[in-house]
């Protein structure tokens, strides 16, 4: 049994979702998961691993996600963490829309950053959601020029088969 953080940043929600299902299936399988937004969670000294998960803005994660990283990576350089970034890049190319490849390719762009500084287990992108609301009326403009969909595209058999890859990698530690 492991002692597990997942911290995430979540500025729609969609995140949050994923989130939340993920620990829930590592409690499910006898771990003891606490769920915290990465701006205010505790620093991660007190856990066994880690799962920090965060909503792609710009192709980034938010600052507030990359200042937890980088004060704990000594601690998270000895201990498994897993990653996992939130955004519709991961649903363009199923869905249509223009540009789709550069917009998948963003993921291991924004971990790249933490590869040699934590050294994480694995990072993995899933389809997001986004609304009309999430959007200026520029961004809109510039969301249907890339011919983008609006919807909740969140896949949550690749949220439960990543959750269990997580959850056997900590029974075997
Ligand atoms: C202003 C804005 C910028 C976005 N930028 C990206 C991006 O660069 N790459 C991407 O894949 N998705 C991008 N998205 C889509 C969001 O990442 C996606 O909707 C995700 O589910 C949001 O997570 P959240 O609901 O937890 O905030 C953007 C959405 C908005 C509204």
């Amino acid at each position: 049994m492991a002692v597990v953080l997942m911290a995430y940043a979540s500025r729609n929600g969609s995140t949050r979702g994923i989130a939340e299902r993920i620990a829930a299936s590592l409690d499910e399988y006898g771990n003891q998961v606490e769920v915290h937004q990465v701006g205010r969670a505790p620093e991660a000294g007190g856990y066994d691993a880690a799962v920090f998960g965060c909503g792609l803005y710009g192709g980034a994660w938010p600052t507030e996600a990359q200042a937890y990283v980088r004060r704990n990576q000594a601690t998270l350089l000895r201990r498994p963490v897993w990653l996992f970034s939130v955004g519709i890049g991961a649903a363009a190319v199923e869905q249509g829309f223009r540009f789709a490849g550069m917009l998948a390719g963003e993921g291991p762009k924004v971990v790249g950053q933490f590869q040699d500084t934590i050294g994480p287990r694995d990072h993995h992108v899933f389809a997001g959601a986004i609304e009309p609301a999430h959007l200026s009326r520029v961004g809109r403009l510039l969301y249907r020029g890339i011919r983008g969909k609006y919807g909740d595209f969140r896949d949550w058999k690749d949220v439960d088969a990543w959750s269990d890859t997580i959850a056997r990698q900590l029974a075997d530690d």
